[in-house]
């Protein structure tokens, strides 16, 4: 569960973003944070993620505090975060490595060190074995991004945040891997939250979905999405009058 309770958040002072906000995200939902440019949603993602911390107020998580970013959450961004002189084997490992030099709680290294890196199975999921010996640079964007989500996912996450993740990639590949993340979501039971600007995969993807608008943001506006998983959705009806609905809200912003 995130509980989002009271925040005040500002990059300098007088001028708030989130004042007085508060929001929750039940276990194993599925949340957009959807609102105009500037307004303030990748600055949210980045509360949930422990990369910054409210003036006022508290974010926790299943009931503990936040006070920096925990092993458990996994944070996807849009420019993937690759090292460009690894290939997609090395890549996917790296959290894995990280996590057993330094521990699951990112400070203790465990005193069982666990030399096998079981990324295999997540190359075979991700359909990136036949590139995995090839660099970043060499492989195309959704492959780029899908390394990106199988070296998240490698490290057993509950919470997966994504910040426009698809924002880059041509039509096809985007709803790929939108019904790829969708998928994984329902597998592995997690509690995804993903920024976008794009109305239509807001529909998509969000079961729930929290519409931000001016600064600062008060109250969490939030629109019920239950037809996410239903199959044939992105040609339904009810999709197509959710988009009209959040285009009408986004222009009253
Ligand atoms: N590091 C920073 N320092 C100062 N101001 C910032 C910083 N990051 C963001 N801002 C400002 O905070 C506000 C919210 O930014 P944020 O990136 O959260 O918005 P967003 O809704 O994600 O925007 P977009 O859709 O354009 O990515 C904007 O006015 C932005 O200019």
């Amino acid at each position: 569960m995130i509980e989002v309770e009271s925040i005040t958040f500002g990059y300098t002072p007088g001028t708030p973003i989130f004042e007085d906000f508060t929001w929750r995200a039940g276990r194993n939902e599925s949340w957009v944070i959807l609102g105009p440019s500037g307004c303030g949603k990748s600055t949210l993602l980045s509360l949930l993620a422990g990369l910054l911390r409210p003036q006022r107020g508290v974010v926790r998580i299943d009931g503990q505090v936040l006070t920096r970013p925990r092993p458990q959450t996994g944070l996807i961004i849009q420019d993937y975060g690759l090292l460009p002189w690894a290939t997609v084997r090395e890549n996917v490992r790296l959290g894995l490595r990280i996590r057993n030099f330094y521990g699951a709680d990112g400070v203790h290294a465990p005193r069982d060190y666990r030399p096998t890196l079981d990324v295999e199975p997540w190359l075979e999921r991700l359909r990136l074995l036949s590139v995995a010996e090839h660099y970043p640079g060499q492989i195309s964007g959704g492959q780029r991004q899908r390394t990106a989500i199988a070296r998240t996912l490698v490290l057993n996450p509950d919470i997966l945040l994504m910040d426009e993740p698809f924002a880059s990639l041509d039509a096809p590949t985007r709803e790929n891997l939108q019904r790829l993340v969708l998928d994984l979501w329902q597998e592995r039971g997690l509690t995804l939250v993903l920024v976008t600007h794009s109305i239509e995969e807001a529909a998509l993807m969000g079961q729930n979905i929290l519409l931000l608008g001016r600064m600062p943001n008060h109250s969490a506006r939030v629109i019920e999405n239950p037809g996410v998983l239903q199959s044939g959705y992105r040609d339904s009806s009810a999709y197509q009058d959710l988009c009209r609905q959040l285009r009408a809200r986004l222009e009253e912003v």
